[in-house]
């Protein structure tokens, strides 16, 4: 009979930090005749939080797709601690990479700790044997499971929500459980596609603070965000896609400073740019200003 016992994940040795543990290497991908992705070459070592950032359409969800197996490549490899992955998800994620995706996917009926659970099982060697006979083995396994869940979801902030159901949840929260569903994969990498999409700024604080501390488990972290402020307080190095391509790769200063990604994506530099202090104080002085006669008015009554 199969026992529940938790496999290990492929490259569980951990590898020293910053040791290349995604490799991408001339990353296309066509369809018909769109070039979505074009010649895309990227690398996060371990340890690292990596931005991945541009307009709309310019090809970020599909490269995540690529480096996922969702898509094969029309042209490129991908390669996860040095071995080229097979463009299979459940295969990926075996391997170590685990994601979230930009439209929540979570089952909406099964409780908080269901969705967790649900993650692991690539992590478990159940199968229908084990389910239909529920040996000590499987009654093992579906402990150990729980914990593992239960311990995600106190990482997370959720634990006092395991039984609620996910659809029940506010939308900032399933956000959170998205996160903790793709960790119960037990990855070296993960992808999370726009996780602050409609938070409010509070809970964009706490997701920063929860991407921190996931890159302090040794889990590295690819992220694709439109919030400007998130990704440069947050990543070590930052690439930017514009039309499929890559147009720079670096440090935030770098990035910010960058005259074509000005031009092609940020527009205006960053509101967190040197001198936007200054701009802020000049509003909320002219805002004083304006509001300064209502309330003399007031007073005068
Ligand atoms: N399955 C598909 N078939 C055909 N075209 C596609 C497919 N998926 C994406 N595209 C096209 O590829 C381009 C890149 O889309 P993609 O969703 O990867 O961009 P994105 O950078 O993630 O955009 P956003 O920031 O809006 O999410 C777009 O022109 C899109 O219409």
């Amino acid at each position: 009979m199969t026992t529940d016992t938790i496999a290990t994940p492929a490259g569980a040795a951990a590898p020293a930090p910053g040791t290349p543990l995604l490799q991408a290497s001339g990353v296309t991908m066509r369809f018909g005749g769109l070039t979505a992705v074009n010649n895309v070459d990227l690398t996060v070592n371990t340890g690292e939080i990596i931005g991945l950032i541009g307009p709309n359409g310019a090809g970020k969800t599909t490269f995540f797709n690529c480096l996922t197996g969702l898509y094969v490549p029309t042209e490129g490899t991908v390669r996860y601690q040095g071995t080229v992955l097979p463009a299979k998800p459940f295969k990926v994620t075996q391997a170590g990479i685990a994601r979230t995706f930009q439209n929540i996917r979570l089952f909406a009926n099964m409780t908080v700790l269901e969705n967790v659970i649900v993650g692991r099982h690539c992590r478990t060697k159940q199968n229908i044997f084990s389910a239909l006979l529920r040996g000590p083995g499987f009654h093992r396994g579906e402990r150990e499971s729980r914990e593992k869940a239960m311990e995600l979801l106190a990482f997370v902030g959720l634990d006092a929500k395991a039984d609620h159901l996910a659809r029940n949840l506010p939308y900032g929260e399933q956000r959170k459980l998205e996160i903790a569903r793709a960790l119960a994969s037990e990855p070296g990498l993960v992808l999370l596609d726009e996780p602050t999409a409609g938070m409010n700024p509070q809970e964009t604080r706490v997701t920063e603070e929860l991407i921190f501390a996931i890159r302090d488990k040794g889990i590295a972290v690819l992220v694709i965000e439109h919030d400007m402020r998130f990704i440069f307080n947050l990543c070590d190095r930052t690439a930017v896609l514009v039309q499929g391509q890559k147009l720079v790769e670096g440090d935030s200063a770098t990035v910010q400073s960058d005259e074509r990604v000005i031009a092609a994506y940020l527009g205006t530099p960053f509101e967190g740019a040197p001198g936007a202090e200054e701009a802020a104080e000049v509003e909320a002085a002219e805002e004083h200003a304006a509001e300064a006669p209502e309330e003399s008015e007031e007073n005068d009554k």
